[in-house]
């Protein structure tokens, strides 16, 4: 055990003693001390996450200021578009370096949170590829992410395993695993666990530091085939924040004395200006339709992963598809079946559109994507050499810009409500991804919900959809949300409602729906009620 005693003065000015972290100079620990996390939060690897923050807050600092001025000219008209300062890289005639030997075929890839089940589930599903989430599948408090630490340093030792005490079942990984990817927070998010230089570290270098620091040596040799660690980056919304990551990983492989390159990472096009009803926020000419409707077959949807396609495949590098958001249903088959029909309909989209792999959200539908990627992959590992989509070189701004077309509801508002709310009720009390009305919900998803809300009340749209022609305004919110409780009041139960965090994931929910300016992120509020500092209590950034 690494950890030291050190005595406090209690209120009742009796000297107690309290176990902590052995920290370097400079680094400070708020979060509860246990004897397991102080095997990942060693002195070294602190150093490690120090060094990165150091040197990089100011960079992140800039990067983060950057996009408030980019918000500024979107909320004042302005339109995203290409950007000319990087036009010559776009027209450049470059590849990246070959895909590593042990992730050339991805045709199925997995995603959850780092929770310790889970973990050993998703690497045992069947995927290639499991992606490993300290981001939207994960509420980062204090207890999952350095469980979630100890979870990754075990599964890459090949160690990990689990005791369902109440199905007396334990859980071992196969012989035969996926191959693991790690996605650290976006750049946003803090970690108020960890003061460096007496501020809150930021979560993505926490997340990556210490998973880097215990794990690149043995993934290598367990997991990588002598390259890697792999990484999923999310959120990113300029190449100034690439080129970033792109100095951690150099500092990392320095540190860790790895050939330049070795670290590999996919990017997520999630956030970014043109493509996420965000930068929109201002421009009510580009109001959503309900959130069911905005699916991949809307023309800017189709466009960007068309070009996303195009791009990567020119570029050399595996394009992956997205998520479906379907998940099995058990208690009835034919529900069921349907769901398990628009999952492959949606995958077999993807694969003639020439993705090279997709996600999936829950083992029981990996199957039925893995026989739709294989029976449409000519069997190649991949499709990089082989659909080059050079039709989408002529996709313009305005093919990503294309209002969705649809219908606004009060059945798509109530939803949203319903949905947002019970996504943060889970949230505050540490699940970060939740199954409801059959379909996976997570931070991504909550997120639209949440955004669309508050899109339609600040310009009062009319719900067209339904043939009511009623005005979204504030007293119809305030209505509909007291409705919405009650509905999920009964469909919880009184007993789950009363112990659960409802009222108060209802509190935020609304504020930031009604909120006259748009908070950036659903969970960066919401962060300050997770935030539990020790000894001291419960504390506020
Ligand atoms: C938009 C985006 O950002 S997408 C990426 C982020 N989101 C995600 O990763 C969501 C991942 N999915 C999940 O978290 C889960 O599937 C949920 C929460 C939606 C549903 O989970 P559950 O309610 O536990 O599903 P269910 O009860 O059907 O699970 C059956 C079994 O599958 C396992 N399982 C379900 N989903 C996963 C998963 N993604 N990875 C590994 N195992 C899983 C469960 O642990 C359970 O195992 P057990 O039988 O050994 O106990
Ligand atoms: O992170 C994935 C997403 O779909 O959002
Ligand atoms: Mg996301």
């Amino acid at each position: 055990m690494v950890g030291f005693e050190t005595f406090l003065e209690t209120p009742s000015k009796e000297r107690k003693t309290v176990v902590g972290y052995d920290v370097p100079e400079g680094v400070d620990i708020r979060g509860r001390y246990d004897s397991e996390f102080a095997r990942i939060l060693t002195k070294d690897a602190l150093q490690f996450v120090f060094n990165l923050q150091r040197e990089f807050r100011n960079h992140i600092k800039y990067a983060m200021e950057c996009r408030k001025e980019a918000k500024m000219r979107y909320n004042s008209g302005a339109l995203p578009g290409f950007d000319p300062a990087t036009k010559y890289v776009r027209d450049g005639e470059w590849v990246c370096a070959a895909p590593p030997p042990a992730v050339a075929d991805r045709r199925v890839e997995i995603t959850g949170p780092v929770e310790r089940k889970m973990v050993i589930n998703a690497l045992n599903s069947g995927a290639k590829v499991f992606m490993a989430d300290f981001e939207d599948a994960l509420s980062p408090s204090w207890e999952n992410l350095m469980r979630g630490h100890v979870n990754l340093r075990d599964a890459v030792n090949g160690t990990i395993s689990f005791h369902d005490k109440a199905r007396n079942r334990v859980y071992k990984l196969n012989e035969q695993t996926a191959k693991l990817f790690v996605r650290p927070r976006g750049w946003h998010l803090p970690e108020a666990h960890i003061f460096i230089d007496g501020e809150p570290a930021t979560g993505c270098l926490v997340d990556f530091g210490l998973y880097f620091f215990h794990n690149w040596s043995n993934f290598r040799r367990t997991q990588g085939e002598g390259f890697g660690p792999f990484f999923y980056l999310p959120k990113m919304e300029h190449s100034r924040e690439a080129r970033i990551w792109n100095n951690v990983f150099e500092v990392a492989e320095k540190m860790a004395g790895i050939q330049k390159g070795s670290i590999r990472a996919t990017v997520l096009i999630e956030t970014l200006p043109a493509v996420y009803v965000k930068t929109f926020q201002a421009h009510p000419d580009r109001l959503l339709p309900d959130r069911v409707q905005v699916g991949m077959t809307q023309h800017f949807m189709r466009s960007y992963s068309d070009l996303l396609i195009r791009t990567c495949h020119r570029r050399g590098v595996h394009a992956m598809g997205g998520m479906a958001a379907q998940i099995p249903i058990r208690d009835d088959p034919k529900a069921n079946e349907a769901a398990l029909e628009l999952v492959r309909k949606d995958k077999l989209r993807e694969v003639r559109a020439g993705h090279d792999g997709t996600w999936a959200a829950h083992p029981g539908l990996i199957p039925a994507i893995m026989e739709v990627f294989t029976n449409n992959m000519a069997n190649k590992a991949n499709q990089i050499q082989y659909v080059k989509r050079e039709d989408a070189a002529n996709l313009t701004e305005e093919d990503l810009l294309q209002i969705p077309r649809g219908a606004r509801t009060m059945d798509g508002l109530r939803l949203n409500t319903r949905v947002g709310i019970q996504y943060v009720a889970a949230w505050l009390t540490g699940t970060g991804s939740v199954p409801l009305y059959n379909l996976m919900e997570d931070a991504a998803t909550a997120e639209i919900s949440r955004v669309q809300n508050w899109q339609w009340l600040k310009y009062g749209v009319e719900l067209d959809g339904d043939g009511l022609g009623v005005k979204v305004t504030r007293e119809l919110f305030g209505r509909v949300v007291e409705e919405e409780m009650g509905r999920i009041e009964r469909e919880v139960g009184k007993d789950k409602f009363n112990r659960g965090m409802y009222k108060e994931a209802c509190k935020i929910f609304t504020r930031q729906c009604t909120a006259p300016t748009l908070d950036d992120f659903l969970t960066l509020d919401a962060y300050n009620n997770i935030v539990i500092h020790h000894p001291i209590g419960s504390s506020r950034l």
